[in-house]
């Protein structure tokens, strides 16, 4: 599949939107797409999903899959071949990667890096609003960056954002060099706007942007170009990542639950039969021989959970033993309680012995390094793992809380551990993604 990345000069200089754009515009062209996302983020590849295809997000029965999902490509989490393995999963004949942050910024995965390692061409998106040929004087100095930094990265044009078309357009594009290629514009355009992730968390089915404006925008970028300069990354091996088991794992998706890695549910799939629920929804707990409850916004829908069933079935199937992972706001629900920003508190399933409270700012929001003190659901002893953390919630332990891992690198639950375990429950406020080795080993668990 060729692909290319769409790169910023800086965060908010309006990647998202661009890349969206660029999206539909190649459907528009009648090309199937795949979106991907550089780095660990759950929220921008949400917005990506929900304007794929058909897919139009979810509904509150849990249906939080979309028909292509965005992957998380990150250099630091996967490895360059775990992240090129990932990438030719994809399905659709060309891949649309948005970056994070600015081009070159980040030491574990930045864009830079996830473009050399699958050696694709960077778009750069530039933010033309107070310029001209100022813009293309930008390009020019990310493209010649990467000589100077000894860096393999191909900058091959730009999209030009916040730009007026006619004389404003055109000299833009005329101030560019021949090696640069004019792939078009963002108009100005105050509903173009996503609303700031760090307040409201708005995941792209909760704010999406609306679609008939995002085709108009569409209509100022020249797809033919981007065809023209997409590639194809290195061919790689597939790994074999255990034998298939006759084993069910049920995994709660629903608006609770939803940070969810597609890599993940796809080796989870390739070793076991996995089925999904909807606890926020009502949904009880299904028969499985092991359970996991990914983050999302259990927050958001505490009352319905403490409501529903779910949570006092994995009290009694902790109690019976059964495996049960769950990542961040998985954990929260498996904690005694949480309590919201408004101050109720609610009873959870109290396998785990934490009371867990929301804050108004996040609690930490970085990459994540575990090395496990004892054999556990997903590592064993001395293993380490590679994981995300993203979350406004604090969680207050009992005193004889047991933990299953170090942190080497990250907050983990008190700044210094990660994975409180209970009978064979283990919850973790690190995400880790399916190129490590856990979701094997917790298939092994089972
Ligand atoms: N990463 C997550 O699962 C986030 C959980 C929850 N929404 C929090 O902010 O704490």
């Amino acid at each position: 599949m060729n692909g290319v990345v769409i790169g910023g000069t800086r965060s908010g200089v309006g990647k998202t939107v661009a890349t969206l754009a660029v999206v539909r515009a190649l459907e528009a062209a009648g090309h199937t797409v795949q979106p991907a996302k550089a780095g660990p983020d759950f929220i921008d590849p949400s917005h990506h999903t929900a304007v794929v295809g058909s897919a139009r997000g979810s509904d509150d029965s849990g249906n939080v899959d979309g028909e292509r999902p965005s992957r998380t490509l990150d250099v630091w989490l996967e490895g360059d071949e775990g992240l090129r393995r990932n990438y030719a999963r994809g399905e659709g004949d060309i891949c649309v990667v948005e970056g994070v942050m600015g081009l070159y910024d980040g030491d574990r995965s930045s864009t830079a890096m996830v473009a050399e390692a699958l050696d694709l061409p960077v778009v750069l998106v530039v933010d033309a609003s107070a310029g001209m040929e100022s813009v293309a004087a930008t390009a020019v100095g990310f493209e010649r960056y990467a000589a100077h930094a000894g860096r393999d990265v191909d900058v091959v044009g730009i999209v030009a954002q916040r730009a007026h078309g006619g004389r404003h357009e055109r000299g833009i594009r005329e101030a560019l060099p021949d090696d640069l290629a004019y792939f078009g514009r963002i108009p100005p355009e105050p509903d173009l706007e996503i609303p700031d992730r760090h307040l409201g968390l708005h995941m792209g089915d909760e704010a999406p942007i609306d679609l008939a404006t995002l085709d108009e925008v569409a209509t100022h970028l020249r797809t033919d170009r981007l065809i023209d300069v997409a590639r194809e990354p290195p061919a790689v091996d597939s790994i074999d990542s255990g034998p298939a088991r006759e084993k069910r794992v049920a995994v709660a998706r629903d608006a609770a639950f939803r940070f969810v890695y597609p890599a993940t549910m796809e080796r989870l799939r390739a070793r076991a039969e996995v089925v999904t629920f909807a606890p926020a929804a009502g949904d009880d707990v299904p028969q499985a021989d092991g359970i996991y409850l990914p983050g999302g916004y259990p927050e958001l829908h505490a009352a319905a959970l403490a409501d529903g069933p779910a949570l006092a079935t994995l009290r009694d199937r902790a109690g019976e033993g059964i495996p049960i992972l769950g990542e961040c706001g998985g954990m929260m629900a498996l904690a005694e309680s949480l309590t919201t920003v408004d101050g109720d508190t609610h009873e959870m399933a109290g396998v785990l012995p934490a009371a867990v409270e929301m804050c108004e700012r996040y609690q930490a929001l970085d990459h994540v390094e575990l090395s496990a003190c004892e054999s556990t659901l997903t590592a064993n002893a001395n293993d380490t793992l590679r994981g995300h953390e993203f979350h406004y919630s604090e969680a207050a332990v009992d005193a004889d809380a047991r933990f299953a891992f170090d942190v080497e690198r990250g907050e983990g639950i008190d700044g210094e551990h990660d994975g409180l375990t209970e009978y064979r429950t283990l919850g973790t406020y690190a995400h880790v993604h399916a190129e490590s080795t856990a979701f094997d080993r917790f298939i092994d668990s089972l």
